[in-house]
């Protein structure tokens, strides 16, 4: 099992593995405040949807103890004011919205309270919203190896393990749970350009753990999917519209395509927190665009020339039509979709 602490809050300060550098180097990250937690989630420092949302809640706690000295009324503005600003830090992601908005509600609901208990109670909430998450993964793990058949080559894209999350992974979680059950998996990995999460931290979990796997060029896919080298694809999401629509990495649609042509199971893994209750489809998820440098640069070395024009969304939307299921820590949810997932609010 990875022995690693993706997002700690130690000594007064948070802790986050750097993983702009993995895997060439294993470097920790402090943010001593929160606008150094909102540079660590615009930077990608830490990514993954359930990860940014833990993050942020930490953020939280490192603005309520730099305003803790304030007057109530100035305290609570400024705090506030730092969950307004960790909310927008990326846009696509819902986990981060959902994690700052139990944040807010507890500071409102705890507003006539001393500053003390606020700041304690802002920390036990933080600390929740990760060991929760780490629960929940392991659900969705169990859940997920359901579906995974003995020997399956599974494909995956991008990184949903551990270094996406408070602990274990959505996706990878689930490619974990069927690896250790004995399922003698085998796994293709996605580089996935072009910040490369899976090659250089799905291949670094993948490693560590000696599970057995391949890393491929996102071009690879569509010949491995056809020439039937493929017997499932499972991935994360980063924001589930009421109708199962799905906001994933960039890519993520190409394959559903791909596996609905060659009829192979599609999956998503996420946590129920990743369903945006809010919106009926991928329609209305805003998608990140990234720097054009994220392209044109690899590790800081330029490949494109300049004067380039690029355009470099950070996620694409998979219609509903195009997956088999979704795998939660509350059940698989199937089609038809909006009616099975209305049910969760039950
Ligand atoms: C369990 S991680 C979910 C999701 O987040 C990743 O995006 P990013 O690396 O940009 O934060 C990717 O879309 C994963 O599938």
């Amino acid at each position: 099992m990875a022995q690693f602490n993706t997002i700690e809050f130690k000594d007064g300060v948070l802790k986050l593995i750097d993983q702009r550098k993995l895997p060439l180097s294993f470097e920790i990250f402090e943010c001593k405040n929160y606008r150094e937690v909102d540079f660590a989630i615009k930077d990608m420092v830490v990514r993954g949807a359930p990860a940014i949302g833990v993050t942020a809640a930490y953020g939280v706690y490192l603005a309520a103890l730099e305003y803790k000295n304030l007057t109530k009324e100035e305290f609570l503005k400024e705090v506030l004011r730092a969950c307004d600003i960790l909310y927008v830090s990326r846009p696509t992601a819902v986990n981060l919205m959902w994690a700052i908005n139990r944040m807010r509600d507890l500071i409102n609901t705890l507003k006539e309270d001393s500053i003390d208990k606020i700041c304690d109670a802002i920390k036990d909430e933080a600390d929740k919203i990760a060991k929760e998450d780490e629960n929940i993964n392991k659900k969705i793990a169990e859940h997920g190896n359901n579906i995974i058949p003995q020997n399956a080559r599974i494909l995956t894209h991008c990184n949903t393990g551990a270094l996406a999350t408070s602990a274990y992974g959505t996706a990878l979680g689930v490619i974990r749970e069927a690896h250790y059950s004995g399922k003698n998996i085998f796994v293709y990995a996605d580089e996935t350009r072009p910040r490369l999460q899976g090659a250089r931290l799905t291949a670094f979990e993948l490693v560590k753990e000696k599970i057995p796997a391949k890393l491929i060029p996102d071009n690879a896919a569509a010949t491995l999917i056809r020439d039937g080298k493929v017997d499932v694809i499972i991935v994360g999401a980063d924001r589930i519209a009421l109708n199962g629509d799905t906001a994933n990495k960039i890519g993520t649609f190409m394959l559903s395509v791909i596996a609905k042509v060659y009829n192979v199971p599609f999956y998503i893994a996420a946590p129920t927190s990743t369903i945006d209750f809010n919106i009926e489809s991928g329609k209305e998820i805003v998608i990140e665009e990234r720097d054009s440098r994220e392209v044109t640069h690899i590790e800081g070395i330029r490949i494109a020339p300049e004067g380039i024009d690029v355009y470099n969304p950070a996620f694409d939307v998979t219609p509903n039509e195009n997956i088999t299921g979704i795998i939660t820590e509350k059940g698989i949810i199937t089609k038809p979709f909006r009616e099975n997932i209305l049910k969760l609010k039950l």
